[in-house]
């Protein structure tokens, strides 16, 4: 199966590489100065006591000549139309495309552009950066992806390719419901690490900062529930465990972007929660604040 990862960064990066170890046959969209670097640098994956090399496969966007069965797009919710338009070509009549961005909203941009049929849904599990040297840094020992159809059959076709590559893989019926359990977690973690500028031990270890974390854990969750995709409890307590943790050195990419002076995923991780909240009668003073923080941000960042 031939699989183009569009992106190599912080995800596609990680998870591509992983897929270029098993074997897989396994070809990067980059864009130019991404390609020279892997060119002269390889593909490394590096922390939690890993440094590997590998030399994948690259192409640019103009280089694409023919199509692949499996589209894995890895891009920040901002570069998405511009990456399709890029990878575009690659689409043949069965192309698989599965995007693993944090949010919801990607998922109508690419069912709009090539049919709700091919497009599955993703959910990554994995916490790395790019790192100073272009390296993938790995900053936390987790490394899932789970993903499914949300509108047609199962691809079983995928088990096989995803799986055995060195992270973890789940085939679900309910990717919908994964994605929005996903999207309370992420929006809870990048809440309280953005809205507060610091880790989420540092916030959890100071006087009210658990009660504030739980508070926004509550508004994400009534959220996913009003919306018809109640979030497990076991998933829930999983969150609030994770986000109330007073010793955790744990962000989220979202901080990670802000602290580095980078555009933030604002609209596809909080915007979209309220603007669904409202919609749907759910109070959500806490998503707001955080919007209008990180929009202020955004604004005045340049
Ligand atoms: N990092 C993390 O820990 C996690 C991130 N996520 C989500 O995953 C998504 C991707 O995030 P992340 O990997 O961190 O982001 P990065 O910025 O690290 O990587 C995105 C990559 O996409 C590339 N890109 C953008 N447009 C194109 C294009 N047209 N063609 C080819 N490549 C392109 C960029 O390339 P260039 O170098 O040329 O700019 C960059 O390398 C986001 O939605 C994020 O929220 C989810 C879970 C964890
Ligand atoms: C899992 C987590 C919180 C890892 O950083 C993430 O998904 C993100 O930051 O986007």
């Amino acid at each position: 199966m031939k699989i183009l990862v569009v992106g190599a960064g912080a995800v596609g990066g990680y998870f591509g590489g992983r897929l270029v170890q098993a074997g897989r046959d396994v070809t990067f969209l980059v864009r130019p100065k991404r390609a020279r670097l892997i060119g002269e640098r390889g593909l490394r994956i590096v922390g939690l006591g890993e440094d590997t090399t590998l030399h994948p496969r690259t192409i640019l966007a103009d280089e694409i000549t023919s199509t692949f069965d499996l589209v894995l797009v890895s891009v920040k919710a901002a570069a998405l139309r511009s990456a399709m338009d890029d990878f575009a070509p690659a689409v043949g009549p069965d192309t698989l495309i599965l995007p693993v961005l944090n949010g919801m909203r990607h998922l109508d941009e690419l069912a709009g552009r090539f049919g709700e049929r091919r497009i599955l849904g993703g959910v990554v599990m994995v916490s790395t950066t790019v790192d100073a040297d272009g390296d993938i840094l790995r900053l936390a020992d987790v490394q899932s992806l789970t993903y499914g159809s949300r509108t047609g059959p199962p691809p079983d076709e995928l088990v096989g390719v995803l799986g055995g590559a060195g992270f973890e893989t789940r085939l679900t019926a309910d990717i919908v419901g994964e994605m929005w359990a996903k999207w309370v977690f992420i929006a809870a973690t990048g809440a309280v690490t953005c809205l507060m500028r610091a880790t989420i031990g540092e916030v959890a270890s100071t006087p009210g900062g658990t009660e504030f974390a739980h508070a926004v854990v509550d508004e994400c969750a009534a959220v996913a529930e009003a919306a018809g995709h109640p979030v497990p409890k076991e998933s829930l307590d999983g969150t609030r465990k994770t986000v109330t943790a007073p010793h955790s050195s744990l962000t989220s990419s979202a901080y990670r972007d802000l602290v580095r002076g980078r555009p933030v995923e604002v609209e596809e991780i909080f915007g979209d929660l309220v603007r669904r909240a409202r919609l749907l009668g759910a109070p959500v003073p806490l998503l707001s604040l955080v919007t209008l923080n990180l929009r202020v941000y955004q604004r005045t960042r340049a």
